[in-house]
């Protein structure tokens, strides 16, 4: 039985003062309740020290959005895993089409981020997710196969504990549009059988494969239902601690 994991993506939102205040009603909103699930935040890396002392003490997690390859050195904006691990951060999210489309990181540059993140002791979640014309050409399947495998290329099956993928349709991120329960569990599906090609059945078994894409509480239960639904990316939704409370309770209620 694998743990849910419900992640919120802050984007770039929340500065440490509004951080740490929606960070506090986050707690609040959590305090009391024996949650299963595995609860992340990955605010802004300068909100990460806010949210990190706001959640001290409590079960829900820091991660990041973002980091580089390297450890130190002339990279001027960047933030390596040595940084983060400085913080408290457990996760790192990588590849999330934003970065894809906007910062232009392409298979590779995500694979090496990858296995930096893996091999500095943090927990990765890998993102991937086909675009509109992609799925309307019946495409999808194919591009999310190379993100994938361009991956699992680079990272041993021994990570398994710490390897976490998340399924982000492009065409429902921000947009309202969600992915149907079938077609998430048909693709969820489709990404583990490629883990349990490159690594077998048991470790694809244990590995989270997260839902993004305009989850919130209205459809967090059906999408959530799905065996091979582990979790949610969540960006909206977690951008108030009411919603992305609730989508914890539904998540606990599973
Ligand atoms: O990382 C989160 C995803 O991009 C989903 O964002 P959204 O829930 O606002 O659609």
């Amino acid at each position: 039985m694998r743990t849910l994991l419900i992640a919120g993506n802050w984007k770039m939102n929340a500065g440490p003062t509004e951080a740490k205040e929606l960070a506090d009603g986050m707690v609040a909103a959590r305090q009391g309740k024996d949650d299963s699930s595995d609860i992340l935040i990955c605010p802004p890396f300068i909100s990460i020290p806010a949210v990190a002392e706001s959640f001290s003490g409590s079960h829900l997690k820091v991660g990041a959005q973002n980091v580089h390859t390297e450890d130190n050195g002339a990279f001027t904006g960047e933030t390596s895993t040595s940084m983060l691990n400085d913080t408290g951060c457990e996760y790192v999210i990588v590849g999330h089409s934003e970065r894809r489309e906007y910062f232009h990181e392409d298979d590779a540059l995500i694979a090496q981020k990858a296995k930096k993140v893996l091999t500095d002791d943090l927990k990765v979640i890998v993102c991937v997710g086909e675009k509109l014309e992609d799925r309307k050409s019946g495409n999808h399947e194919n591009i999310v196969r190379t993100q994938v495998k361009a991956v699992l290329d680079h990272v041993d099956a021994n990570n398994a504990d710490n390897f976490v993928i998340a399924y982000e349709p492009v065409w429902a991120i921000g947009t309202g549009e969600t992915a149907t329960p079938e077609q998430a569990q048909e693709m969820h599906q489709f990404i583990r059988s490629l883990l349990a090609d490159a690594w077998g059945e048991d470790e694809a078994e244990k590995i989270r494969i997260l839902y993004g894409g305009s989850m919130k509480p209205a459809n967090a239960e059906e999408l959530l239902s799905q065996t091979d639904v582990d979790g949610g990316l969540i960006g909206g939704a977690s951008l108030k601690a009411e919603s992305f409370s609730d989508i914890i309770d539904i998540a606990e209620s599973i």
